[in-house]
């Protein structure tokens, strides 16, 4: 991949789907992590500082305070309004007020979390005529690892044909701070959640295996080339077949030959 190539490809396409859409202006919810920081440059390459809006969402107590300074200084760096609004709230008065929610489920809540975001992205698209950006990359997408409606509810995604590998190298040649891109990719929906810890491999290996198996080697092959054994690749492979309902849109019951 020619990674200069790719980012003029994707700055492109932000800026004719915003044309397209007739708007000017874009939304990105900035975490302080890799993904949104390159959104947030390539958002500004593609429409200008003054048409793109930052916000920092983040949850008192869970978020590192190292995210919300890493994303304040993204927003800085590149001059485009931002806001930071504590979602910590929000999160509380849902539990409160939902019968039978389960505080305790890191799980659940933490899909509520990527939802109330996903809403409040969307209440400033709505307020300013903007579309939202998404950050999702092509290894999240193929896996499924993200919240359905949460952080995949979005109306564009300029780096879902980039592996998280080539993110980090776009990332370089764009100017996110080392800092950023030296951080552990981090969901950050409980505390100490680290995106290779729950998925059980680096993003080196998971991408190296998904580009073998897209490009249709045999899978006990990849798994001894990649240093895994079957058995984890298999579990990999499985995550992708049972989240492709969130790379589809919702099935419709289909009427037509009942209809006169
Ligand atoms: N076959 C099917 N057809 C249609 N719909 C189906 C379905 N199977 C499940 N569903 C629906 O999908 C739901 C499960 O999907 P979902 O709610 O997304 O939840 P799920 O995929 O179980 O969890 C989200 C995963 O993404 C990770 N994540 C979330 C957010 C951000 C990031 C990040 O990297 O920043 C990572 C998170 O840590 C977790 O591992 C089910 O409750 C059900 O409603
Ligand atoms: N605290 C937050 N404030 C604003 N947006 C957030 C926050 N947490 C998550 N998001 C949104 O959800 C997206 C998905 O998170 P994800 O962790 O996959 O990406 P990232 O944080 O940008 O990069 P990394 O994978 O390196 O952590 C983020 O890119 C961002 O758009
Ligand atoms: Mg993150």
């Amino acid at each position: 991949m020619d990674i200069l190539q790719a980012k003029e490809r994707i700055v492109d396409f932000i800026r004719k789907k915003c044309e397209g859409a007739g708007v000017t202006g874009s939304v990105v919810g900035i975490s302080g992590g890799v993904d949104s920081a390159l959104v947030a440059h390539l958002a500004v390459e593609a429409l200008g500082a003054e048409n793109v809006l930052g916000l920092h969402l983040p949850e008192l107590n869970v978020t590192p305070p190292e995210d919300v300074l890493d994303a304040t200084e993204v927003a800085h760096g590149l001059g485009i309004e931002f806001r930071t609004i504590d979602i910590g709230g929000i999160v509380q008065t849902y539990l409160a007020n939902m019968p039978g929610s389960d505080p305790s489920n890191k799980y659940v809540n933490g899909n509520l979390k990527a939802r109330i975001r996903m809403s409040i992205l969307y209440y400033y698209a709505n307020l300013g005529s903007r579309l939202v950006a998404g950050t999702g990359n092509k290894t999240e997408i193929l896996l499924g690892y993200y919240t359905k409606y949460g952080d995949g509810g979005v109306d564009l995604e300029p780096i879902g044909d980039l592996y998280k590998t080539e993110v980090f190298q776009m990332a370089e040649i764009t100017g996110v701070s080392g800092g950023i891109i030296d951080k552990s990719p981090s969901a950050a929906l409980w505390e100490d959640q680290t995106d290779e810890n729950e998925l059980g491999h680096s993003y080196d290996t998971i991408d190296n295996i998904l580009i073998k198996m897209l490009a249709g080697e045999e899978a006990g092959a990849v798994a001894l080339e990649c240093g895994v054994p079957e058995s984890e690749l298999d579990k990999l492979l499985q995550r992708v077949d049972s989240n492709m309902h969130k790379r589809m849109l919702p099935p419709v019951a289909d009427l037509a030959d009942i209809r006169s």
